[in-house]
C-alpha cells in the first residue's frame, strides 16, 4: 500500500519562475486533470535556494509557495551535470547563466561549460529533476529523476529551454532542443521524476 499522501486538489501552485519548467510541468499535470496557477501569476517571491541538493531546494521552494498561498504547491529544482566537471554545474546550473546586470544568458552558460569540459575525454552528462509537492500544513512528498547522456558542441536545436541544445540523451541522435517536445517528455529527467510522483501521489480524474 502506498504511504504517500494523495493529491486531492484540482489546482496546484507551480512554484517556479522558469517559463520552460512551468510549461513542461503543466503539460505533465494536465494528463491527470490537474491545472496549475504559477507562482509568478500569484506574485509570490523567489526564495533563495540555500540547500545543497536538488531535493532540498525543491522542498524549500514548494514549502514557501504552499505557506504563502494556502494551496498545495509543486516545485521543480533541476540542473545539468557534466562528468568531467565532477557533476558541475549541478545545483548551480541557473547561477552559471546569471548575468552581472541581471537576467540569464544560456548561450554564455553553455559556452562556459564547454570551455571547462573540452579537454576531458569523458563526454558524459546528465540532467536531474527533483519534484516536490508541499501542503500548507508542511507535509511534503519528493521524487527525483535523472536522464543520462552526453554533452555536444556546438549546441543544436531551437526547442526546449536552458541547456537543452548541448545535451544529447543516451541512445538518441538529437539533442533535447532538436526533439519534438513530446519526445523530450517521454524520456526526460522531469518526466522520470513525474512518473514517480504520479505513481505515489496522483489520481487520474
Ligand atoms: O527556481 P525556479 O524558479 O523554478 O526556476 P530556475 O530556472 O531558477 O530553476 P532551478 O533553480 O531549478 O535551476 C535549474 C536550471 O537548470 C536548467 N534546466 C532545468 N531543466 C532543464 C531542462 O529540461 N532543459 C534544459 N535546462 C534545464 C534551467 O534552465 C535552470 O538554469
Ligand atoms: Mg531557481
Amino acid at each position: 500500500m502506498s504511504t504517500h499522501r494523495k493529491l486531492t486538489e484540482e489546482t496546484v501552485v507551480l512554484a517556479s519562475h522558469n517559463a520552460g519548467k512551468v510549461r513542461e510541468n503543466a503539460a505533465l499535470l494536465a494528463e491527470y486533470g490537474v491545472t496549475i496557477i504559477s507562482a509568478g501569476d500569484l506574485g509570490l517571491p523567489v526564495p533563495e535556494e540555500t540547500e545543497t541538493t536538488f531535493l532540498g531546494n525543491a522542498t524549500l521552494k514548494a514549502l514557501a509557495a504552499a505557506r504563502a498561498s494556502g494551496m498545495v504547491a509543486l516545485a521543480d529544482d533541476s540542473g545539468f551535470s557534466v562528468a568531467a566537471l565532477d557533476g558541475a554545474p549541478g545545483v548551480h546550473t541557473a547561477d552559471w547563466a546569471e548575468q552581472p546586470g541581471g537576467g540569464r544568458d544560456y548561450a554564455a552558460a553553455m559556452a562556459k561549460v564547454e570551455k571547462l569540459a573540452r579537454h576531458g575525454t569523458d563526454r558524459g552528462a546528465w540532467f536531474t529533476c527533483a519534484l516536490v509537492l508541499a501542503w500548507p500544513d508542511g507535509h511534503t512528498e519528493g521524487f527525483e529523476g535523472r536522464c543520462p547522456g552526453t554533452w555536444v558542441w556546438p549546441p543544436r536545436g531551437e526547442a526546449g529551454f536552458g541547456y537543452d541544445p548541448m545535451f544529447q540523451p543516451e541512445g538518441m541522435t538529437q539533442t533535447f532542443a532538436e526533439m519534438d517536445p513530446a519526445e523530450k517528455h517521454r524520456i526526460s529527467h522531469r518526466a522520470r521524476a513525474f512518473a514517480m510522483l504520479a505513481e505515489g501521489c496522483l489520481v487520474r480524474r
